[in-house]
């Protein structure tokens, strides 16, 4: 869905910057969420995902520029229409599972909401006693207890377990056909791929926006296939080319074959060198180097 279409915007950034000091930590960001959208925020650590969203939420304010939630500023009415888990979860430690959740429910007004059977063998647990990956759990039960509009998700799934993190993405999908917008920053490839939309910081900007297919667009990589594999990493990487290893594969984004294979044939190494497209993480690593370079 481009900006500017379909229904109205549930959280909107229209060209909002934050700084400290000289340093723009969000730097003129627009960007929407619209009901029933996953849109993903990506970005190396530091790129300004958390202090965009707390701008959404009215958690900061911006030095220019607006942040709304549900067309108005945020305020306390606006609070109660979002279900928001924050990565320190924002859970009270001292508390039990299930006082934290009576506790959130009582603040907003909901019903007292079930327990998952994991969260339910652990309800009179204090928090700090119970592992990461139920925290997570539970701070994900007691945003979504109200039946929020909007849901926002930072890193949700970092120190949780492939099948935990597979289920707390049902969730999320179901939450989105009900007709949640969701806004949620991730580090994971597979978890982007899930996202209906991405948007891709870097260095506090907005740099990249659309489906994974549209932000990697033309950007290709070399793959090299040799059983040399290790000598031809390490002369690639003497040649200062940007290359990486996925398991015995060696790769480089955004470099032209006869470069890779000019460099090989240096080493004295027999390789096919061939081109692909780039993957996404690729290419948010070639938006990287050409930002810090601006
Ligand atoms: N209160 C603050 N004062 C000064 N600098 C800050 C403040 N809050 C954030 N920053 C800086 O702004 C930049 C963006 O931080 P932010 O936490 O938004 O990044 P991020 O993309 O969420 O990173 P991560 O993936 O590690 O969570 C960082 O360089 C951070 O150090």
């Amino acid at each position: 869905m481009s900006a500017g279409s379909g229904p109205r915007p549930l959280a909107e950034a229209a060209s909002v910057s934050k700084r400290y000091g000289s340093f723009a930590a969000v730097d003129e960001v627009s960007m929407q969420v619209r009901p029933g959208e996953i849109v993903g925020l990506l970005g190396a650590n530091g790129a300004g995902k958390t202090t965009l969203i707390k701008l959404l939420l009215g958690l900061a304010v911006p030095t220019s520029g607006t942040a709304t939630l549900f067309g108005q500023a945020p305020d306390r009415a606006t609070r109660r229409r979002l279900g928001y888990v924050p990565q320190g979860l924002g859970l009270w430690e001292a508390l039990t599972v299930a006082q934290n959740l009576h506790f959130a429910n009582a603040a907003f007004g909901a019903a007292d909401s079930h327990l998952t059977p994991a969260l339910e063998a652990v309800r009179d647990r204090p928090v700090s006693a119970i592992g990461l990956g139920l925290q997570r759990q539970l701070a994900f039960t007691i945003a979504l207890a109200h039946t929020p509009e909007l849901l926002v998700l930072d890193e949700p799934t970092s120190g949780v377990d492939p099948l935990s993190r597979a289920r707390l993405w049902d969730a999320v999908h179901a939450e989105a056909d009900r007709g949640a917008g969701i806004l949620v920053t991730t580090h994971y490839m597979q978890e982007a791929q899930q996202c209906d939309r991405l948007v891709l910081m870097s260095r506090g900007r907005a740099v990249a926006e659309g489906t994974e297919k549209d932000i990697i667009g033309t950007t290709t990589a070399c793959e090299v296939d040799t059983d040399q594999w290790s000598t031809a990493f390490d002369a690639l990487d003497r040649a200062e080319l940007p290359v990486t290893l996925a398991g015995r594969q060696v790769r480089l984004a955004d470099t032209p074959p006869e470069t890779v294979r000019t460099a090989l044939t240096a080493a004295g190494i027999s390789a096919q060198v061939h081109e692909v497209p780039a993957t996404l993480e690729e290419k948010m690593t070639v938006i990287d180097r050409a930002t810090a370079h601006s």
